[in-house]
């Protein structure tokens, strides 16, 4: 099967989340690289350019969506609940708003979905085991069972319903590491761009799953799936270790998911019922 780099010049993108962390940064990378933006969110995107347009539209209205993403070839879907919180908040906004996204999607046409999951949908794993997209998913919390159910949801709209679709676990996106969890687990904002800028350019595409992480040294997740698609990470965040307060060394055992990963983050999240 020859890989191809698409030419998306003349194709629309949307972005939903676009006014946030990650949305913000891959509006401008983004931009550059195709014909039109369509800017999704509740809060209003800023200082549009010529180019893009931010129709109202949200997770929680179907037809919204569909309006959005008329004419668009492909949708980054970034917009969720993005942490732990309560499960009920949690699966209304990751599972069901993503069910409407892609729902959404096919009806409107949409070629390609890039799916926001999570490198907690492996944090029970201990760090130093070397993890890859084919070993099954061992969520930390209740935000990322419901990332696993967002990728489950992109690979039945994909294999049912000829969708292509990519679903990136995203490391800590941040402008650089600021703790020692982050040694292991960073994406630089450079790096984020480059994943999702691959996986909407490459084809042939099904159902793909990827880690979009910088080329951590300290890091345990095996990046030659995003390889594959094209994803070449330039950063690595011990490059930047003596600018992280204390300047500590990666984190040699516990749950990929640190503190994360423990019961009690979990609960204090949790309405009481
Ligand atoms: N920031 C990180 O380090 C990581 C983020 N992710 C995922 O990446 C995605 C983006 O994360 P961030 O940019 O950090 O989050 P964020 O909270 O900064 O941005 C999310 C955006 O989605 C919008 N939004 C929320 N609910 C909405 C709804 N119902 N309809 C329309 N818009 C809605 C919010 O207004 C916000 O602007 C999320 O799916 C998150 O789970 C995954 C791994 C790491
Ligand atoms: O694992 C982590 O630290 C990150 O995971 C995520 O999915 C969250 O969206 C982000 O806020 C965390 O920083």
């Amino acid at each position: 099967m020859d890989a191809t780099i698409r030419n998306t010049g003349d194709e629309v993108w949307a972005i939903t989340g676009a006014s946030g962390r990650i949305g913000t940064v891959l509006r401008q990378a983004m931009l550059p690289e195709v014909a039109h933006l369509v800017l999704i969110d509740v809060v209003p995107p800023q200082q549009l350019d010529a180019r893009e347009r931010a129709p109202h539209a949200e997770l929680g209205d179907p037809a919204s969506l569909r309006a959005a993403l008329q004419g668009v070839d492909g949708v980054v879907h970034l917009a969720a609940v993005p942490d732990e919180a309560d499960f009920h908040d949690l699966v209304e906004a990751n599972v069901i708003g993503t069910y409407h996204l892609l729902e959404a999607a096919r009806q409107a046409g949409v070629r390609r979905v890039l799916l926001a999951s999570t490198g907690r949908v492996i944090g029970m794993y201990d760090v130093g085991e070397r993890v890859d997209v084919t070993k099954p998913t061992r969520p930390d919390g209740l935000y990322a069972v419901t990332k696993t159910t967002v990728e489950q949801l992109g690979r039945l709209y994909a294999e049912k319903f000829g969708l292509e679709v990519v679903a990136l676990r995203i490391g800590a996106f941040k402008a650089r590491p600021a703790e020692a969890r982050d040694l292991s687990i960073w994406v630089s904002h450079a790096d984020a761009a480059r994943a999702f800028l691959a996986a909407m350019r490459h084809e042939p595409i099904t159902f793909e799953t990827m880690f979009a992480y910088s080329d951590n040294r300290d890091g345990s997740v095996d990046l030659e799936a995003g390889r594959r698609l094209g994803f070449e990470p330039l950063d690595d965040a011990a490059v930047h270790r003596e600018e992280i307060p204390g300047r500590p060394g990666p984190v040699t055992s516990g749950p990929m998911g640190g503190d994360l990963a423990s019961p009690e983050f979990t609960l204090s999240k949790q309405r009481p019922f």
